[in-house]
């Protein structure tokens, strides 16, 4: 089924924000009129503004209190009592956003998340790239057959044939509705006994059972049995025993649609404030990080927390830049900075920059990303990502913060819940042979089931120290 929603037609060109100085229409006007990176081309501009326009009037898919309340979650993480466990598709697919798929996604990182609270002995705050990760930034503009390349279904189709490239704005809508749709599942399940902890671990137990690396983390799962046991024992039955907070992100890249989701609420106080209501959180990738570029400019102007993907060229200096930039106010767990380094460079390149924001006096959750510097292309052709190079840099990550005393906040990881073969390596021994059998995801490899859980087991390890 595919939800789709017409554009405005009533009106060509939208009313444009007005230009008060200093107002926050003209502080928004002024963010996007600032260059923007990764940005389509829409062969038909009028109907980008149309779909904007059709954007801003209709409901905001998350709503500001939630949104504060995660913030209030992640400055928790921020000052080290709490942890992030951030997870899903590199792209979701229109296609791919069925029942069976949103939940598998969920279950894995439920499952992940029951073993790194035990093994931290804090609450982890659970958010899913989930409901509204359809835009993509690519390396290259054009893709292997010379066709404009595939930048997520937010803006054109994957099939590799010139009219399916085409950017096209009604996919924004499409993405709209598709992300209601998830959204309105994951707080179905995230209230409703999905998550209830005993049913969890007992998915954790046929992992198990069935992983060859299952007698290794036996020890691990008997004392949660045994805390379990002891919890019931004391007749402890607090419903958050049987619901839990799930949270959505995307990356803040195609800058029409997160435009139409803007949305402004007036505080107690009387002060009026600008909420990306797209997501709860949102970051800004990579690719899109220019300290002077609209992505950081119209993110430093939105309550949302926000995070940050730092790659292994940011200097520390950027990096205090950037804090002061994207954490204006100085709140705890305002900023997410995430590191995706690589596991040859992260030892090198973190500790000057966490030093150096650290004598900012900012409060930042500090985040890694293990997948996006450790891809490779694989003999076979396929893009791949080695399992043990990723538990290699989630090792460094945790080196780093542990010798500078700072809180090693939280995992960034591109999984699902499908059995797939995309990345190799793990305990089911994956390799360049048998990446084909179910290679699946439209652009990054993301870890199946099997290697999350793994990488869950493994990282409590490094928890416990
Ligand atoms: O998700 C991340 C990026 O979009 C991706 O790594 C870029 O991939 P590409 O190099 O295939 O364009
Ligand atoms: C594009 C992504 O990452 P990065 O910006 O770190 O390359 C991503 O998270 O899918
Ligand atoms: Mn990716």
């Amino acid at each position: 089924m595919q939800p789709t929603i017409a554009a405005r037609t009533d009106t060509a060109v939208p009313p444009q924000p007005s230009t008060t100085a200093g107002s926050l229409d003209a502080r928004i006007a002024e963010a996007l009129s600032r260059p923007a990176a990764q940005q389509p081309q829409w062969p038909d501009p009028v109907s980008a503004l149309s779909a904007v326009a059709t954007l801003e009037t209709m409901p905001p898919l998350v709503v500001p209190q939630e949104v504060d309340r995660l913030q209030s979650r992640l400055a928790e993480v921020a000052r080290g009592r709490a942890f992030l466990l951030q997870g899903g598709d590199c792209a979701e697919t229109f296609a791919g956003n069925t029942e069976s798929h949103v939940r598998a996604n969920l279950r894995t990182l439920v499952q992940m998340a029951v073993v790194l609270t035990y093994a931290a002995s804090m609450p982890v705050v659970k958010v899913g790239r989930i409901a509204g990760q359809y835009a993509k930034p690519r390396s290259n503009s054009t893709d292997q057959l010379g066709l404009p390349v595939y930048r997520g279904d937010i803006v054109n189709g994957f099939d590799p044939v010139p009219e399916a490239r085409v950017a096209d704005p009604a996919r924004m809508l499409q993405a709209y509705a598709h992300s209601g749709a998830a959204l309105n599942l994951t707080r179905a399940y995230a209230g409703s006994g999905f998550a209830d902890l005993h049913r969890v671990h007992e998915w954790n137990r046929d992992f198990l059972r069935t992983s060859p690396v299952g007698e290794r983390y036996e020890a691990l799962a008997t004392e949660i049995d045994r805390g379990l046991d002891f919890m019931s024992a004391c007749r402890v039955d607090h419903g958050a025993l049987h619901s839990t907070e799930l949270w959505a992100s995307h990356e803040a890249l195609l800058l029409e649609y997160e435009r139409g989701l803007l949305r402004r609420e007036t505080g107690a106080d009387g002060t009026e404030k600008l909420y990306g209501l797209s997501s709860h959180f949102l970051w800004i990738g990579e690719r899109t990080r220019q300290l002077d570029g609209a992505h950081i400019a119209l993110a430093s102007l939105l309550a949302n927390p926000i995070g940050l993907k730092i790659g292994p060229s940011t200097t520390p200096e950027q990096a205090a830049e950037y804090v002061e930039r994207l954490d204006p106010h100085n709140v705890p767990g305002r900023l997410t900075l995430i590191s995706r380094m690589g596991c040859g460079k992260i030892r090198d390149v973190l500790p000057a920059i966490v030093e150096r924001v650290t004598a900012t006096g900012h409060q930042v959750v500090w985040q890694c990303d293990p997948m996006h510097g450790n891809t490779h292309e694989a003999a076979s052709g396929y893009k791949t990502r080695d399992f043990g190079r990723i538990i290699n840099e989630v090792e460094g990550f945790f080196e780093v913060h542990r010798a500078l005393g700072t809180h090693p906040g939280g995992l960034h990881i591109e999984l699902t819940g499908d059995n797939v073969t995309e990345c190799v390596g793990g305990a089911q021994a994956i390799d360049d042979s048998g990446l084909a059998e179910r290679y699946d995801t439209y652009c990054d490899p993301r870890l199946n089931p099997q290697q999350s859980m793994e990488l869950a087991f493994l990282v409590a390890e490094m928890l416990r120290g």
